[in-house]
């Protein structure tokens, strides 16, 4: 019986935003481990990958490396079709009734988290931790009460560092040392991802 935290994302490309927020949950939740699981699509989003499943997945499997209490699942790339997270964690309770699982989601996600797919019985299979994130400030009083009694709100280091603002720096020839790590880095720069 474990307690595993889920992080779920886009990871186009991971960066240290990511890991710091995994981190937190890990240290503040009493996790035991917790699982990255790339989307293949993501549901809420306008803008779908710009990189392929297998390169995303890597990056995200290079960065966590050194983490023994990290590991990366490729659950939703190899279903393929809509990431709906309903469907991601009735396979994880199939997969692993000895688990329980929490999603770890920044408070930009927390707020639209009424508008996730069959959301009543996606908080039957798992519980929420909500990390605030800057520019986001989580609202938590404006949940249904299903959805509030399921979400713990902890706080972590602002990390204004998004996937955006990584893939507009590439394109602008600008640094991104230190805002990913640097095996995620000399991937981007070896493979020329985000240049236009
Ligand atoms: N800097 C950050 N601090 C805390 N949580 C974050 C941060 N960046 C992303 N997250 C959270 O990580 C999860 C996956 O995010 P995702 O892969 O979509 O990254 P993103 O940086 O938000 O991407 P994009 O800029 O492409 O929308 C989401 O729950 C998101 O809220
Ligand atoms: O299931 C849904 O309807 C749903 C809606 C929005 C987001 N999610 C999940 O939340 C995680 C973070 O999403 P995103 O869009 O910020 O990458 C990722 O695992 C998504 O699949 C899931």
């Amino acid at each position: 019986m474990g307690n595993i935290g889920i992080m779920g994302g886009t990871f186009d490309p991971i960066h240290i935003g990511h890991l710091i927020a995994a981190e937190t949950a890990l240290d503040r939740c009493g996790l035991d481990e917790i699982w990255f699981i790339p989307s293949f699509k993501p549901p809420l989003k306008d803008r779908q990958p710009g990189v392929d499943s297998d390169i995303r997945y890597q990056m995200v499997a290079d960065a966590i490396q050194d983490n023994a209490a990290f590991r990366v699942v490729d659950l939703e790339l190899r279903r393929g079709g809509m990431s709906y997270s309903v469907d991601t964690a009735l396979e994880l309770s199939r997969l692993h009734p000895e688990h329980a699982f929490s999603y770890i989601i920044g408070s930009d996600r927390i707020n639209d988290l009424p508008q996730w797919h069959r959301v009543e019985q996606l908080v039957s299979l798992v519980s929420f931790i909500g990390l605030e994130r800057e520019g986001t400030p989580a609202e938590p009083d404006s949940l249904p009460a299903y959805i509030r009694s399921r979400l713990s709100i902890i706080a972590m280091p602002a990390i204004g560092i998004s996937s955006t603002d990584i893939r507009n720096r590439v394109r602008l020839g600008q640094s991104i040392r230190y805002m990913v790590p640097e095996s995620v880095r000399q991937c981007i720069e070896g493979r020329a991802l985000y240049e236009s």
